[in-house]
Protein backbone atom coordinates (compact mmCIF):
# COMPACT_ATOMS: atom_id res chain seq x y z
CA UNK A 1 0.00 0.00 0.00
CA UNK A 2 1.30 3.72 -0.95
CA UNK A 3 2.13 5.69 1.72
CA UNK A 4 -1.06 6.73 3.80
CA UNK A 5 -1.58 10.16 3.74
CA UNK A 6 -1.35 10.32 -0.21
CA UNK A 7 -4.63 8.09 -0.19
CA UNK A 8 -8.12 9.07 1.30
CA UNK A 9 -9.73 6.66 3.79
CA UNK A 10 -12.35 5.83 0.68
CA UNK A 11 -9.75 4.68 -1.68
CA UNK A 12 -8.05 2.66 0.95
CA UNK A 13 -10.39 -0.29 0.38
CA UNK A 14 -10.77 -3.48 -1.75
CA UNK A 15 -7.76 -3.01 -3.63
CA UNK A 16 -7.73 -4.20 -6.75
CA UNK A 17 -4.38 -5.20 -6.45
CA UNK A 18 -4.91 -7.50 -3.22
CA UNK A 19 -7.88 -8.95 -3.74
CA UNK A 20 -6.89 -11.91 -5.81
CA UNK A 21 -3.03 -11.90 -5.60
CA UNK A 22 -1.84 -14.78 -3.28
CA UNK A 23 0.24 -13.82 -0.48
CA UNK A 24 3.51 -15.47 0.11
CA UNK A 25 3.81 -16.71 2.86
CA UNK A 26 6.66 -19.06 4.07
CA UNK A 27 4.80 -20.09 7.27
CA UNK A 28 5.93 -23.19 9.72
CA UNK A 29 5.05 -21.75 13.21
CA UNK A 30 1.39 -19.80 13.36
CA UNK A 31 -0.45 -18.11 16.14
CA UNK A 32 -4.57 -18.08 15.64
CA UNK A 33 -6.13 -15.70 17.86
CA UNK A 34 -10.37 -16.42 18.18
CA UNK A 35 -12.48 -13.94 19.80
CA UNK A 36 -15.66 -14.58 22.34
CA UNK A 37 -18.28 -12.86 19.99
CA UNK A 38 -17.00 -15.56 17.53
CA UNK A 39 -16.74 -18.67 20.06
CA UNK A 40 -20.10 -17.85 21.75
CA UNK A 41 -22.30 -17.91 19.01
CA UNK A 42 -23.03 -14.28 19.96
CA UNK A 43 -24.00 -14.97 23.51
CA UNK A 44 -25.81 -18.48 22.90
CA UNK A 45 -23.04 -20.57 24.57
CA UNK A 46 -19.55 -22.03 22.84
CA UNK A 47 -20.43 -22.30 19.32
CA UNK A 48 -19.19 -26.24 19.84
CA UNK A 49 -19.69 -26.94 16.24
CA UNK A 50 -17.92 -24.02 14.69
CA UNK A 51 -14.78 -24.93 17.55
CA UNK A 52 -15.37 -28.48 15.47
CA UNK A 53 -14.75 -27.38 12.56
CA UNK A 54 -11.92 -24.86 13.55
CA UNK A 55 -10.06 -27.91 15.18
CA UNK A 56 -10.45 -29.60 12.12
CA UNK A 57 -8.57 -27.07 10.36
CA UNK A 58 -5.91 -26.49 12.75
CA UNK A 59 -4.90 -30.18 13.31
CA UNK A 60 -4.73 -30.11 9.78
CA UNK A 61 -1.58 -27.99 9.71
CA UNK A 62 -0.51 -29.29 12.91
CA UNK A 63 -0.63 -33.41 11.27
CA UNK A 64 1.58 -31.44 8.25
CA UNK A 65 4.07 -30.74 10.65
CA UNK A 66 3.35 -27.12 11.27
CA UNK A 67 3.43 -25.63 14.80
CA UNK A 68 0.30 -23.93 15.44
CA UNK A 69 -0.25 -22.06 19.02
CA UNK A 70 -4.18 -20.80 20.02
CA UNK A 71 -5.40 -18.12 21.54
CA UNK A 72 -8.67 -18.82 22.79
CA UNK A 73 -11.21 -16.01 24.57
CA UNK A 74 -14.70 -16.82 25.60
CA UNK A 75 -14.29 -18.09 29.04
CA UNK A 76 -16.34 -14.78 30.61
CA UNK A 77 -18.70 -14.87 27.94
CA UNK A 78 -19.32 -18.80 28.26
CA UNK A 79 -19.20 -18.23 32.45
CA UNK A 80 -21.60 -15.56 31.61
CA UNK A 81 -24.21 -18.43 29.74
CA UNK A 82 -23.58 -21.20 32.34
CA UNK A 83 -24.98 -18.81 34.91
CA UNK A 84 -27.84 -17.49 32.97
CA UNK A 85 -26.40 -13.89 33.35
CA UNK A 86 -28.51 -11.42 31.05
CA UNK A 87 -25.31 -9.62 30.24
CA UNK A 88 -21.57 -9.51 31.24
CA UNK A 89 -21.52 -8.90 34.82
CA UNK A 90 -19.61 -5.29 36.42
CA UNK A 91 -18.23 -6.36 39.50
CA UNK A 92 -14.61 -7.80 39.10
CA UNK A 93 -15.42 -10.94 41.74
CA UNK A 94 -18.53 -11.90 39.17
CA UNK A 95 -16.06 -11.58 36.39
CA UNK A 96 -13.57 -13.44 37.80
CA UNK A 97 -16.36 -16.61 39.01
CA UNK A 98 -17.72 -16.65 35.10
CA UNK A 99 -14.23 -16.83 33.79
CA UNK A 100 -13.29 -19.82 36.16
CA UNK A 101 -16.68 -21.40 35.72
CA UNK A 102 -16.19 -20.65 31.47
CA UNK A 103 -12.78 -21.99 31.38
CA UNK A 104 -13.63 -25.47 32.18
CA UNK A 105 -16.11 -25.25 29.19
CA UNK A 106 -13.77 -23.87 26.95
CA UNK A 107 -10.88 -26.31 27.94
CA UNK A 108 -13.12 -29.21 27.31
CA UNK A 109 -14.39 -28.48 24.21
CA UNK A 110 -11.20 -27.29 22.78
CA UNK A 111 -9.29 -30.74 24.41
CA UNK A 112 -12.54 -33.05 23.23
CA UNK A 113 -12.22 -31.21 19.20
CA UNK A 114 -8.56 -31.58 18.56
CA UNK A 115 -8.04 -35.07 20.44
CA UNK A 116 -10.68 -36.18 17.60
CA UNK A 117 -7.71 -35.49 15.28
CA UNK A 118 -4.97 -37.25 17.21
CA UNK A 119 -3.81 -33.68 18.48
CA UNK A 120 -2.72 -33.22 22.01
CA UNK A 121 -3.61 -29.91 23.71
CA UNK A 122 -2.40 -27.82 26.73
CA UNK A 123 -4.35 -24.91 28.31
CA UNK A 124 -1.84 -22.03 29.30
CA UNK A 125 -3.27 -19.08 31.53
CA UNK A 126 -0.77 -16.40 31.14
CA UNK A 127 -0.63 -12.73 32.35
CA UNK A 128 0.27 -9.61 30.68
CA UNK A 129 3.21 -9.42 33.67
CA UNK A 130 4.51 -13.27 32.57
CA UNK A 131 5.51 -12.11 29.31
CA UNK A 132 6.70 -8.32 29.98
CA UNK A 133 8.65 -9.06 32.86
CA UNK A 134 12.06 -10.61 31.78
CA UNK A 135 12.76 -13.76 34.30
CA UNK A 136 8.74 -15.03 33.68
CA UNK A 137 8.83 -14.55 29.90
CA UNK A 138 11.91 -16.98 29.84
CA UNK A 139 10.48 -19.09 32.16
CA UNK A 140 7.06 -18.91 29.98
CA UNK A 141 9.08 -19.25 26.92
CA UNK A 142 10.85 -22.48 28.06
CA UNK A 143 7.35 -23.95 28.92
CA UNK A 144 5.81 -23.40 25.35
CA UNK A 145 9.34 -24.29 23.75
CA UNK A 146 8.60 -27.50 25.53
CA UNK A 147 5.24 -27.96 24.32
CA UNK A 148 6.41 -27.18 20.87
CA UNK A 149 9.03 -29.58 21.03
CA UNK A 150 6.58 -32.71 22.22
CA UNK A 151 4.34 -31.50 19.47
CA UNK A 152 1.56 -30.36 21.58
CA UNK A 153 -0.74 -27.68 20.60
CA UNK A 154 -1.06 -24.72 23.17
CA UNK A 155 -4.13 -23.42 23.96
CA UNK A 156 -3.57 -20.12 25.99
CA UNK A 157 -6.00 -17.57 27.85
CA UNK A 158 -5.46 -15.24 29.85
CA UNK A 159 -5.63 -15.83 33.53
CA UNK A 160 -8.72 -13.62 34.36
CA UNK A 161 -9.16 -15.37 37.67
CA UNK A 162 -6.15 -13.92 39.12
CA UNK A 163 -5.69 -10.39 37.16
CA UNK A 164 -7.41 -6.87 37.47
CA UNK A 165 -6.71 -5.25 34.37
CA UNK A 166 -6.70 -8.17 32.21
CA UNK A 167 -10.28 -9.20 33.37
CA UNK A 168 -11.46 -5.28 33.21
CA UNK A 169 -10.50 -4.25 29.43
CA UNK A 170 -9.82 -7.95 28.32
CA UNK A 171 -7.15 -8.41 25.67
CA UNK A 172 -6.09 -11.25 24.52
CA UNK A 173 -5.87 -9.69 20.73
CA UNK A 174 -2.34 -8.17 22.76
CA UNK A 175 -1.42 -11.86 24.46
CA UNK A 176 -1.68 -13.01 21.16
CA UNK A 177 0.94 -10.71 19.94
CA UNK A 178 2.83 -11.24 22.67
CA UNK A 179 3.01 -14.87 22.26
CA UNK A 180 3.58 -14.29 18.61
CA UNK A 181 6.72 -12.33 19.25
CA UNK A 182 7.81 -14.45 22.11
CA UNK A 183 8.03 -17.70 19.96
CA UNK A 184 9.09 -15.78 16.98
CA UNK A 185 6.10 -16.61 14.93
CA UNK A 186 5.58 -16.39 11.36
CA UNK A 187 1.98 -15.48 11.33
CA UNK A 188 -1.04 -13.77 13.65
CA UNK A 189 -3.79 -15.05 12.73
CA UNK A 190 -7.11 -13.41 14.13
CA UNK A 191 -9.91 -14.67 14.01
CA UNK A 192 -13.39 -12.20 14.69
CA UNK A 193 -16.57 -11.45 13.31
CA UNK A 194 -15.89 -9.02 10.76
CA UNK A 195 -14.09 -9.91 7.53
CA UNK A 196 -11.39 -7.71 8.11
CA UNK A 197 -10.88 -4.35 9.18
CA UNK A 198 -13.29 -1.99 7.43
CA UNK A 199 -12.50 1.53 6.77
CA UNK A 200 -15.26 2.33 9.67
CA UNK A 201 -16.90 0.33 11.99
CA UNK A 202 -19.07 -2.11 9.84
CA UNK A 203 -21.30 -2.11 12.30
CA UNK A 204 -22.48 1.70 12.50
CA UNK A 205 -21.56 2.37 9.16
CA UNK A 206 -22.77 0.29 6.34
CA UNK A 207 -20.82 1.95 3.40
CA UNK A 208 -17.73 0.79 5.27
CA UNK A 209 -15.34 -0.54 3.01
CA UNK A 210 -12.83 -3.24 3.53
CA UNK A 211 -9.05 -3.11 3.58
CA UNK A 212 -7.14 -5.75 1.80
CA UNK A 213 -3.35 -5.06 3.08
CA UNK A 214 -2.24 -2.72 5.07
CA UNK A 215 1.27 -1.72 6.41
CA UNK A 216 0.73 -2.85 10.77
CA UNK A 217 2.55 0.41 11.51
CA UNK A 218 0.28 2.65 9.34
CA UNK A 219 -1.24 5.86 11.85
CA UNK A 220 -4.32 6.07 10.12
CA UNK A 221 -5.64 2.44 11.57
CA UNK A 222 -5.92 3.90 15.12
CA UNK A 223 -8.49 6.58 13.80
CA UNK A 224 -10.68 4.20 11.95
CA UNK A 225 -10.79 1.25 14.46
CA UNK A 226 -13.38 1.03 17.06
CA UNK A 227 -14.87 -0.47 19.81
CA UNK A 228 -16.36 -4.20 20.20
CA UNK A 229 -19.65 -6.04 20.58
CA UNK A 230 -21.37 -6.68 23.49
CA UNK A 231 -19.60 -9.83 24.46
CA UNK A 232 -15.53 -9.26 22.71
CA UNK A 233 -13.76 -6.43 24.86
CA UNK A 234 -10.79 -4.86 22.94
CA UNK A 235 -13.31 -4.67 19.23
CA UNK A 236 -11.08 -3.36 16.43
CA UNK A 237 -8.48 -1.02 18.11
CA UNK A 238 -6.77 -3.98 20.39
CA UNK A 239 -6.59 -5.75 16.97
CA UNK A 240 -4.67 -2.85 15.61
CA UNK A 241 -2.59 -2.61 18.53
CA UNK A 242 -2.07 -6.25 18.35
CA UNK A 243 -1.08 -6.17 14.76
CA UNK A 244 1.91 -3.53 15.97
CA UNK A 245 3.48 -5.58 18.68
CA UNK A 246 3.26 -8.68 16.59
CA UNK A 247 4.78 -6.44 13.89
CA UNK A 248 7.83 -5.53 16.07
CA UNK A 249 8.93 -9.54 16.41
CA UNK A 250 8.67 -9.27 12.13
CA UNK A 251 5.20 -10.78 12.36
CA UNK A 252 2.63 -10.22 9.99
CA UNK A 253 -0.80 -10.39 11.20
CA UNK A 254 -4.05 -11.56 8.86
CA UNK A 255 -7.31 -10.18 10.48
CA UNK A 256 -10.42 -12.22 9.05
CA UNK A 257 -13.52 -13.52 9.90
CA UNK A 258 -13.92 -17.08 11.48
CA UNK A 259 -16.95 -18.01 10.07
CA UNK A 260 -15.58 -18.19 6.40
CA UNK A 261 -15.35 -21.50 5.16
CA UNK A 262 -11.66 -23.72 5.80
CA UNK A 263 -10.49 -20.07 7.09
CA UNK A 264 -7.34 -20.91 8.98
CA UNK A 265 -5.80 -22.94 6.15
CA UNK A 266 -6.67 -20.67 3.26
CA UNK A 267 -5.24 -18.05 5.28
CA UNK A 268 -1.73 -20.11 5.79
CA UNK A 269 -2.30 -21.38 2.17
CA UNK A 270 -1.88 -17.49 1.76
CA UNK A 271 -5.34 -16.98 -0.08
CA UNK A 272 -6.54 -13.24 0.13
CA UNK A 273 -8.95 -13.33 2.55
CA UNK A 274 -9.14 -10.98 5.56
CA UNK A 275 -7.18 -7.66 6.08
CA UNK A 276 -2.98 -8.52 5.71
CA UNK A 277 -1.41 -5.94 8.66
CA UNK A 278 2.52 -6.30 6.91
CA UNK A 279 6.26 -5.33 8.32
CA UNK A 280 9.56 -4.98 7.52
CA UNK A 281 13.04 -4.44 8.92
CA UNK A 282 12.17 -0.77 9.36
CA UNK A 283 8.61 -0.98 10.90
CA UNK A 284 10.01 -3.10 13.05
CA UNK A 285 12.32 -1.44 15.03
CA UNK A 286 9.80 1.44 14.82
CA UNK A 287 7.19 -0.78 16.21
CA UNK A 288 9.80 -2.11 19.05
CA UNK A 289 10.72 2.00 20.21
CA UNK A 290 6.87 2.70 20.49
CA UNK A 291 6.75 -0.46 22.71
CA UNK A 292 9.68 0.49 24.98
CA UNK A 293 8.23 3.64 25.41
CA UNK A 294 4.77 2.42 25.99
CA UNK A 295 6.57 0.91 28.92
CA UNK A 296 5.43 2.09 32.54
CA UNK A 297 7.63 0.04 34.35
CA UNK A 298 11.49 0.16 34.35
CA UNK A 299 13.57 -2.28 36.62
CA UNK A 300 16.62 0.54 37.00
CA UNK A 301 17.91 3.40 36.33
CA UNK A 302 21.54 3.80 34.38
CA UNK A 303 22.59 7.49 35.22
CA UNK A 304 24.38 8.72 32.37
CA UNK A 305 27.17 11.49 31.72
CA UNK A 306 27.33 14.47 29.15
CA UNK A 307 28.84 12.64 26.22
CA UNK A 308 26.87 9.57 26.84
CA UNK A 309 23.72 11.94 26.66
CA UNK A 310 25.10 13.73 23.43
CA UNK A 311 26.05 10.41 21.71
CA UNK A 312 22.48 8.74 22.70
CA UNK A 313 20.30 11.97 21.60
CA UNK A 314 22.34 13.59 18.75
CA UNK A 315 24.06 10.72 17.25
CA UNK A 316 21.48 8.37 17.54
CA UNK A 317 24.64 5.79 18.85
CA UNK A 318 23.80 2.76 21.26
CA UNK A 319 24.86 3.39 24.97
CA UNK A 320 28.33 2.06 25.74
CA UNK A 321 29.32 1.01 29.18
CA UNK A 322 31.94 3.67 29.42
CA UNK A 323 29.13 6.33 29.51
CA UNK A 324 27.33 4.68 32.70
CA UNK A 325 28.48 6.47 35.99
CA UNK A 326 25.61 4.68 38.21
CA UNK A 327 23.57 2.01 38.16
CA UNK A 328 20.61 2.07 40.16
CA UNK A 329 18.35 -0.81 40.93
CA UNK A 330 18.31 -4.59 40.70
CA UNK A 331 17.69 -5.72 37.35
CA UNK A 332 17.97 -8.79 35.00
CA UNK A 333 19.93 -8.58 31.01
CA UNK A 334 16.85 -8.16 29.06
CA UNK A 335 14.87 -6.01 31.23
CA UNK A 336 13.98 -2.37 30.11
CA UNK A 337 15.43 0.18 32.14
CA UNK A 338 15.55 4.66 31.73
CA UNK A 339 18.65 6.01 31.30
CA UNK A 340 18.50 9.49 33.15
CA UNK A 341 21.55 12.68 32.70
CA UNK A 342 24.18 12.54 35.20
CA UNK A 343 23.69 16.93 35.69
CA UNK A 344 20.10 17.25 35.01
CA UNK A 345 18.05 14.56 36.15
CA UNK A 346 16.11 14.28 33.60
CA UNK A 347 15.08 11.05 31.89
CA UNK A 348 16.59 10.85 28.09
CA UNK A 349 15.51 7.55 27.28
CA UNK A 350 14.58 3.98 28.20
CA UNK A 351 15.95 0.80 26.27
CA UNK A 352 16.72 -3.16 26.82
CA UNK A 353 20.19 -3.30 28.79
CA UNK A 354 22.59 -6.29 27.72
CA UNK A 355 23.63 -6.71 31.01
CA UNK A 356 22.60 -7.50 34.40
CA UNK A 357 22.53 -5.01 37.58
CA UNK A 358 25.43 -6.78 39.03
CA UNK A 359 27.40 -7.59 35.60
CA UNK A 360 26.02 -3.85 34.62
CA UNK A 361 27.66 -2.28 37.74
CA UNK A 362 31.23 -4.16 37.13
CA UNK A 363 31.29 -2.73 33.61
CA UNK A 364 30.02 0.95 34.07
CA UNK A 365 32.63 3.41 33.37
CA UNK A 366 35.00 0.65 31.48
CA UNK A 367 36.27 0.66 28.09
CA UNK A 368 35.07 -2.51 25.79
CA UNK A 369 38.62 -3.91 25.97
CA UNK A 370 38.48 -4.72 30.03
CA UNK A 371 35.20 -6.59 29.96
CA UNK A 372 37.01 -10.12 29.34
CA UNK A 373 38.97 -9.66 32.38
CA UNK A 374 36.16 -8.01 34.67
CA UNK A 375 33.79 -10.83 33.74
CA UNK A 376 35.69 -13.56 33.78
CA UNK A 377 35.06 -14.74 29.85
CA UNK A 378 35.63 -14.04 26.66
CA UNK A 379 32.60 -11.40 26.13
CA UNK A 380 30.94 -10.84 23.10
CA UNK A 381 28.95 -8.02 24.74
CA UNK A 382 30.25 -4.37 23.80
CA UNK A 383 27.17 -2.07 24.04
CA UNK A 384 25.26 -1.62 27.32
CA UNK A 385 21.45 -0.54 25.53
CA UNK A 386 21.73 -1.15 21.85
CA UNK A 387 20.54 1.72 19.92
CA UNK A 388 17.58 -0.66 18.08
CA UNK A 389 16.75 -1.19 21.90
CA UNK A 390 16.62 2.16 23.00
CA UNK A 391 13.46 5.14 22.83
CA UNK A 392 14.36 8.70 23.07
CA UNK A 393 11.85 10.33 26.07
CA UNK A 394 12.43 13.78 24.72
N1 LIG B 1 -12.84 -0.40 11.46
C1 LIG B 1 -13.44 -1.55 11.89
N2 LIG B 1 -13.46 -2.62 11.07
C2 LIG B 1 -14.05 -3.79 11.47
N3 LIG B 1 -14.63 -3.96 12.69
C3 LIG B 1 -14.64 -2.91 13.54
C4 LIG B 1 -14.02 -1.67 13.18
N4 LIG B 1 -14.16 -0.82 14.24
C5 LIG B 1 -14.81 -1.50 15.21
N5 LIG B 1 -15.10 -2.76 14.80
C6 LIG B 1 -15.82 -3.72 15.63
O1 LIG B 1 -14.94 -4.68 16.19
C7 LIG B 1 -15.70 -5.85 16.45
C8 LIG B 1 -14.76 -7.04 16.70
O2 LIG B 1 -14.16 -6.90 17.95
P1 LIG B 1 -14.67 -7.67 19.25
O3 LIG B 1 -16.14 -7.45 19.42
O4 LIG B 1 -13.76 -7.31 20.37
O5 LIG B 1 -14.53 -9.17 18.79
P2 LIG B 1 -13.61 -10.37 19.24
O6 LIG B 1 -14.42 -11.07 20.25
O7 LIG B 1 -13.46 -11.13 17.96
O8 LIG B 1 -12.29 -9.86 19.76
C9 LIG B 1 -16.55 -5.96 15.22
O9 LIG B 1 -17.71 -6.71 15.43
C10 LIG B 1 -16.87 -4.52 14.88
O10 LIG B 1 -18.13 -4.09 15.34
N1 LIG C 1 -9.85 -13.74 28.68
C1 LIG C 1 -11.18 -13.33 28.27
C2 LIG C 1 -11.16 -12.81 26.84
C3 LIG C 1 -10.97 -11.39 26.71
C4 LIG C 1 -10.85 -10.98 25.23
O1 LIG C 1 -9.81 -10.60 24.70
O2 LIG C 1 -11.98 -11.13 24.52
P1 LIG C 1 -12.10 -10.90 22.94
O3 LIG C 1 -11.89 -9.45 22.65
O4 LIG C 1 -13.47 -11.29 22.66
O5 LIG C 1 -11.12 -11.77 22.27
C5 LIG C 1 -12.11 -14.53 28.26
O6 LIG C 1 -11.66 -15.66 28.02
O7 LIG C 1 -13.29 -14.31 28.44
Amino acid sequence: MADDTEQSIDEIHDDARFVKQKRNFDIKRVIVKIGSSLLTNNGRGLDRTAIYEWAKQIAKLHNQGMEVLLVSSGAVAEGVVRMNLEERPKKLQALQACASIGQMGLIETWWSALIQHGVHSAQLLLTHDDLSNRRRYLNTTGALTQLLDWHVLPVINENDTITIDEIKFGDNDTLGAMAAAMVHADLYIILTDQEGVFTDNPRNNPDAKMIRQERAMADYLFDIAGDGGKLGRGGMLTKIRAGRLAAMGGCPTVIVSGAIDDVITRVVDGEAVGTLLTTNDTDKIIARKQWLAAHLRMAGTLIIDAGAARAVIEHNKSLLPVGVVEVRGDFDEGDVVEMVHQDTGERLAVGQVNFSAPEARRVARERTEQFDRILGGSEERVVMVHRDNLALSI
